[in-house]
This record gives structure tokens, sequence and C-alpha cells, in this order.
């Protein structure tokens, strides 16, 4: 199943600087895993913004949750998640 997650990440000031770099490392470690597996499957940053739109094929419903709360910018992000289906138009295979 394919959705279009659109993330923002806030950070706020007050929050310690080398804990936030921290996790910024992991979330791009975590996230570079997930790409290579085919599951994080697009990611755009927004233009000016703190930001992306990303494309995630998971299994089920369940699966893109465990995903999202577990990245470790969870804390600081909002969501907000958009159901794909295949475009009858579209010539590409695995567009599912
Ligand atoms: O930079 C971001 O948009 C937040 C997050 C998503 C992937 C990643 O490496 O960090």
């Amino acid at each position: 199943m394919l959705f279009m997650v659109e993330m923002a990440v806030d950070i706020p000031l007050s929050f310690d600087r080398s804990e936030a770099e921290r996790l910024k490392a992991a979330e791009k470690e975590q996230f570079q895993e997930l790409q290579r597996a085919g599951t994080w499957r697009h990611i755009w940053r927004v233009a000016g913004q703190y930001a992306n739109v990303s494309i995630f094929d998971v299994e089920d419903n369940a699966q893109l949750h465990e995903l999202l709360t577990g990245l470790p910018l969870y804390p600081f992000m909002t969501m907000k998640i958009t159901a794909l289906c295949r475009h009858p138009s579209s010539t590409y295979d695995d567009d599912r």
C-alpha cells in the first residue's frame, strides 16, 4: 500500500543541541535503511522548510503507524498522511 506522508519537523530552540544532532543522525540512518529496503520509496525536501514529502510502500496501516511512530524525530514531527492508489492512466508497473 502506498501512502504520501507530509512531515514537518519542529525542534524547540530550548532543546539540547547535541541531543538534537544525535536524533537527526539516528533519523538519517533509519531513513536510509528504509530507503534501501524500498519501504521509504521517495523523499523530497519542501523548499524553504524543515519538512519533506515522502512516499511509503508498506503492508498495511499498522505497519505505517509502527514505522512512523518509531522514527527518532517523531516527537518533534507533525504529519499529514494520505492513502494513494494507482491512477488508471499510469504506465508504471509498480504503482500499486
Ligand atoms: O529531514 C527531514 O525531513 C526529517 C527526516 C526525514 C528523513 C530524514 O533523514 O530526516
